[in-house]
């Protein structure tokens, strides 16, 4: 049987490192350097990254027996997909895996938005009572405006409604009767932002989503409406999202993600009081991740061994 040398740069579940072992040897190198990585990757026949690993041309360009990269998530826009192909590498994902955790998070960040439960807890341990500074707003009856409603912007649109939200939902690529989890597809953009009074982003970076929501975007939203970003720091213009939280267009922000990660210290969005952040958590989940390491773990290994594949990116 071939032995496989496996690097994870990120960590993975253990479920999935045992697996990897049944078929080679597993480098364990969470947390290297980009500098100590391009020295290193023409060591490994498969390379095992989360999100903070950047597989840019230079990777492959030094991987020199590299055949397959695995990411434990979704987002593959940390890896440069036409350098694999340029390269022959075989790209995989595990898309799966984490779909409840993010929704269930783009859930708690709404509420948490509404009710200030951050501001609220912080609050008590100063040992205040701000009761009366603290009403907030009802998500029941509200209007939810889904950008991008693949599986996790489904999964959000029903947990919402079991809210009581009613939810629009707009896809670029899916047809209106495949968004059959919200209460009504719309066809435009600009629609489902000028009816929103919450948004929540659920679609992938590529060169058409970067800056998505900018100042034009966000003239055209509601006073005082809500966004909730789960998906990547880079759809919305954070320059732009500062002008309307400091205007008053948008009432509050909840991001778990960010252009450059982590953000820069001081960060205005970040220490502005009218944003909740959490450092790319949606997926930090032990089911999520338990799910996402034994599920790159199967695929990286079948990949390996030319057998067909269910989620290849490149
Ligand atoms: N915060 C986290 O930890 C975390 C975890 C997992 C995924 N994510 C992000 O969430 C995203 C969505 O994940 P998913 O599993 O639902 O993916 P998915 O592919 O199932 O859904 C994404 C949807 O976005 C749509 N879309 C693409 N471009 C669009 C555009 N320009 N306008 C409108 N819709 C567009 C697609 O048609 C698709 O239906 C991922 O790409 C990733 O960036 C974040
Ligand atoms: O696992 C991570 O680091 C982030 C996960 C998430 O953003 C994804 O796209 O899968």
């Amino acid at each position: 049987m071939a032995t496989y040398k496996i690097m994870i740069t990120d960590g993975l579940a253990e479920k999935g490192k045992a697996y990897l072992r049944e078929y080679g040897e597993v480098i364990d190198r969470t947390g290297i350097s980009p500098e100590d990585l391009l020295k290193e990757v023409g060591e490994v026949d498969a390379l095992i990254v989360r999100s903070r690993t950047k597989v840019n041309a230079a990777v492959f360009e030094a991987g020199k027996r590299l055949k397959v990269v695995g990411r434990a998530g979704i987002g593959v826009d940390n890896i440069d997909l036409n350098a694999a192909r340029a390269a022959g590498v075989t790209v995989v994902n595990s898309p799966l895996a984490t779909t409840v955790s993010v929704a269930e998070l783009a859930m708690g960040l709404m509420l948490a938005l509404v009710r200030e439960i951050p501001r609220a807890d912080a609050s008590m341990k100063q040992n205040k009572w701000l009761k009366k500074e603290f009403e907030g707003h009802e998500l029941y009856q509200k209007t939810l405006g889904i950008i991008g409603c693949g599986r996790i912007g489904s999964a959000v649109a029903e947990r919402a409604q079991a809210f009581g939200m009613h939810v629009l939902a707009f896809d670029r690529f899916r047809p209106k009767d495949e968004l059959c989890q919200c209460s009504e597809p719309v066809d435009d953009l600009n629609d489902l932002l000028a009816r929103s009074d919450f948004l929540s982003l659920h679609l992938p970076l590529t060169a058409e989503t970067k800056n998505l929501l900018s100042h034009e975007q966000f003239a055209r939203m509601k006073d005082g409406v809500y966004l909730i970003n789960a998906s990547r720091g880079g759809i919305v213009d954070e320059e732009a999202l500062l002008a309307a939280l400091n205007s008053g267009k948008v009432a509050g922000a909840a991001l778990d993600v960010f252009a450059v990660e982590p953000p820069s210290e001081n960060n205005p969005l970040v220490m502005h009081p009218r944003v909740i952040c959490t450092p790319h958590m949606g997926a930090q989940t032990h089911e999520a991740q338990a799910r996402a390491g034994y599920d790159i773990a199967t695929e990286v290994v079948a990949a390996l061994k030319g057998e067909p594949l269910r989620w290849k990116c490149a």
